[in-house]
């Protein structure tokens, strides 16, 4: 009933949406208009040929868990259940400016002879899950699309609405993604991480066991009255090396973010959709915090990755395509929870691509899906790099992590003297 609720609020202003297909990880978009103007066809459907069927499915839940789950369940059943011969783009739709209006969903283009087994799978979808689905029509001319969205009426039947005409659209100001990272891919408060918590216990019971291990509140606590300094960078730039180094330099006590505790639930979060993975790791720096307010009023704390790391992931993975399409410098996605300790002083190693694999290949250990992702994707590399630039509040100062072990460790301890009166 929720879903249906949400399709009919959508439906008024369902023309100012604008659509954006992923074709070669680049976002290709489109708006529709009520009259066709002009004779230009979308790059979305210049290689369509006169037998192919077009569709686009958008999930659109108003419960954000059921949302997250569904969406991250849809492709395996459509790749299951459409013919083989219909290929997946991811595509979603957004009213420009307008926060929290991105529907993320799939551009479906069938090539298989009969229309019968994809319209019967869609009518499902339709019927029985919080989606909105379109199929796209060639007009008279052979040229001008139309988009037609599909409606249920009597519980049964499915309907199509108005036609509106597809018409190729200048990229908006910002990266889609970026309407929705607030409190989807990126906590900016302990009680927003909690609630995505709270609210996934019932699909996820391991949401509870993390639940329990966290402060029931984020106290407001004095500055430790030793320095914290945080080791920030990409896997294998060698965090682990330096800080176990500086814990021993400095006579200080090393944590990390996720902290221990939260080791045996790690895996279990890794698997699910990003609300659920960030939220995750979002309250492990809360945990962190906590021990970070005790350790440093006895000794100098080092922090293995905090909320730099927490934050530049997310938002490289949430926003596709090339550096450029991350939210400029400045922008609110960047800026440091309101209620998380801020460190004293945060180093961000860098490292050739060329070494830091080479380190990887000499290390032999296993990789996690997201490290793989980095080794694959040198565009996702270049985004967690570059988001970790742009956070401010505190920002990170960069250290050049190739020269020898020793070296890069004389070089943190030079900075952190300069910041930190060691
Ligand atoms: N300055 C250095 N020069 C050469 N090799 C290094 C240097 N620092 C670390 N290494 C080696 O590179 C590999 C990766 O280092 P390390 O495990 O410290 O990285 P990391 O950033 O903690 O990785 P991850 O985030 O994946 O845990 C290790 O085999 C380590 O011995
Ligand atoms: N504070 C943190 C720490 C880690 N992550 C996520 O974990 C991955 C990298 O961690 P490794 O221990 O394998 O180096 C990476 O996928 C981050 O998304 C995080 O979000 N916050």
């Amino acid at each position: 009933m929720a879903r249906r609720t949400m399709s009919l609020l959508l439906l008024p202003r369902w023309s100012s949406r604008m659509f954006s297909v992923e074709l070669d990880g680049e976002p290709v978009y489109f708006s529709i208009q009520e009259k066709s103007r002009g004779k230009e066809v979308s790059r979305v459907f210049s290689n369509v040929q006169n037998n192919d069927r077009c569709y686009s499915l958008l999930v659109c839940s108003s419960d954000r868990v059921e949302g997250a789950k569904f969406y991250a369940e849809l492709k395996q059943k459509l790749l299951r259940e459409m013919p083989k011969e219909c290929a997946l783009s991811p595509m979603c739709s957004f009213l420009p400016n307008v926060k929290d209006s991105l529907l993320k969903g799939y551009f479906l283009k069938d090539t298989s002879p009969s229309a019968s087994l994809s319209e019967r799978v869609l009518r499902e979808l339709l019927q029985h899950e919080p989606v909105l689905v379109c199929s796209y029509l060639r007009g008279e001319d052979g040229q001008q699309w139309t988009q037609c969205l599909w409606k249920e009426s009597d519980n049964r039947a499915v309907e199509m609405s108005r036609d509106f005409c597809v018409v190729p659209s200048e990229a908006p100001e910002s990266h889609p993604a970026t309407l929705n990272i607030i409190n989807s891919d990126v906590f900016y408060n302990f009680e927003e991480a909690c609630e995505v918590l709270k609210e996934s216990a019932d699909i996820i019971p391991e949401a509870t066991s993390v639940l329990e291990l966290l402060p029931s509140r984020v106290e407001a606590r004095s500055k430790p009255d030793f320095p914290v300094i945080v080791i920030e960078g990409l896997d294998a730039t060698g965090k682990t090396t330096l800080t176990e180094s500086l814990k021993n330099a400095l006579g200080a006590t090393l944590l990390r973010s996720p902290p221990q505790c939260l080791s045996p639930l790690r895996a279990r979060f890794d698997r699910e959709p990003p609300l659920f993975r960030r939220a995750f790791y979002a309250v492990g720096n809360y945990i962190t915090a906590e021990a970070i307010g005790q350790e440093g009023m006895k000794t100098p704390v080092i922090v293995d990755r905090f909320w730099h790391s927490t934050a530049a992931y997310a938002i490289a993975t949430a926003v596709s395509g090339p550096v450029c399409n991350l939210p400029a410098e400045g922008s609110e996605v960047y800026r440091w929870p309101t209620d998380l300790l801020q460190p004293s002083l945060v180093v961000l190693l860098t490292l050739d691509p060329e070494e830091r694999k080479r380190r990887l290949r000499d290390r032999g250990q296993g990789e996690t899906a997201e490290e793989q992702e980095l080794d694959h994707n040198q565009l996702f590399r270049l985004k967690v790099e570059e988001a970790y630039h742009r956070i401010s509040g505190p920002a990170c100062v960069t250290v050049d992590a190739s020269p020898p072990a020793d070296q890069v460790l004389q070089q943190v301890l030079l900075l952190i003297r300069g910041k930190c009166h060691l």
